[in-house]
């Protein structure tokens, strides 16, 4: 299967069209004509600078265990379940390539869920190139989504985002993470029904300790619940167990329309500190996908049975019978 990055000139995106150049013009300090050349610009870069990183990088085998063996092993997980762990990934990505035929993945889910983490695994596995929305917002942006937020406000983010979701809708064959809050915006699901849309869930107090892991400064709608409180303190959690909760509780049923739901639990008895390792996670992942593409590819084989393959006529419909019913009782009274 060839990439569409791997064949010059196809697929490419339609960076910035008419629409989405109105959505730029919307921020007044990059009205002028130039700004918006060299925002499509910086856009467009961006996503072909990570596209080719990661075409590069997925094309040798040994450098995609690596990627995948920095992941497993930065969470202390043994060398000899990583070979194993790696060679089932990698039998099960062989499967899915064949059955998703160059469909693209896009991960949602909350902050701290792991889709950048889980994304490039599973990206590498499928050799295909690895999108981060939010790295491309900066880049486009050129400051960081903290910046922004600060800035210019969330709702300006938010069209941001929607933009880049657009500009990527024409890529075939990535894999895309996604902000923790594209699920919010109903023109973004749209954009993502190309691609089979996955989402990574786990409970509050699970995400909280990835989050206070990295500090909550990257992520501005948790630095401000945690303002105040002691750095790693039990206060700190705690305030971020509730935030996490609260916009989880907002979003859950909009995180459900995904395609597939990946726990990130260890077990369904044992959440585990952080949940199952990355591998494990994209193990799941690619598992529920092959399983689901086999079920969607048997039912559109049973359904074309049903086809009806000759031009002979229609069957009548429910009025025509009554009709003729009707007829035939008034014919047999007469
Ligand atoms: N399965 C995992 N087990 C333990 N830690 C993990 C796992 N997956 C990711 N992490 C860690 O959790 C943190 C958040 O992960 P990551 O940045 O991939 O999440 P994200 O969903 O992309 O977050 P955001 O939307 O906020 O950018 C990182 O420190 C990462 O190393
Ligand atoms: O959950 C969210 O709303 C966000 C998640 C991050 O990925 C960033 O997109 C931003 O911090 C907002």
């Amino acid at each position: 299967m060839t990439s569409a990055f791997c064949a010059p000139g196809r697929n490419l995106p339609a960076f910035l069209s008419a629409s989405s150049l109105r959505q730029i013009k919307q921020f007044g300090a990059w009205q002028s004509p130039q700004n918006v050349c060299a925002l499509r610009q910086k856009l467009r870069n961006a996503a072909f600078r990570q596209q080719s990183c990661s075409t590069r990088s997925v094309q040798q085998k040994h450098q995609r265990e690596l990627i995948v063996r920095a992941h497993v092993e930065g969470l202390d997980e043994s060398i000899s379940d990583y070979d194993v762990l790696t060679q089932k990934v990698e039998a099960l990505a062989a499967e899915v390539m064949e059955l998703l035929d160059g469909t693209s993945l896009y991960l949602v889910g909350m902050m701290g869920s792991g889709k950048s983490t889980v994304g490039k695994i599973v990206a590498s596995a499928l050799k295909y190139p690895y999108l981060d929305c939010d790295t491309l917002i900066e880049k486009m942006a050129g400051c960081t989504v903290a910046e922004i937020f600060a800035d210019e406000g969330e709702e300006s983010f938010r069209d941001l985002e929607s933009q880049v979701l657009h500009e990527l809708m024409p890529f075939k064959a990535v894999v895309v993470s996604t902000g923790g809050g594209a699920v919010t915006r109903k023109q973004n699901w749209g954009y993502m029904q190309h691609g089979v849309v996955v989402w990574l869930t786990g409970p509050p107090e699970l995400l909280s300790r990835r989050a206070l892991r990295d500090g909550t400064q990257s992520r501005p709608l948790l630095s401000e619940s945690s303002a105040g409180s002691e750095e790693g303190g039990d206060d700190e959690y705690a305030a971020t167990v509730a935030k996490l909760r609260d916009i989880l509780d907002k979003r859950r049923h909009m995180y459900e329309h995904a395609d597939l739901h990946i726990p990130l639990e260890v077990s369904p008895t044992d959440p585990g500190d952080c949940g199952a390792t990355p591998a494990v996670i994209a193990y799941r992942l690619l598992k529920a996908l092959s399983e689901r593409l086999k079920n969607d590819a048997a039912e559109r084989e049973a359904a074309k049975e049903f086809e009806i393959t000759d031009s002979g006529p229609l069957p009548p419909t429910m009025r025509q019978m009554d009709a003729v019913q009707n007829n035939g009782a008034q014919g047999n009274s007469a």
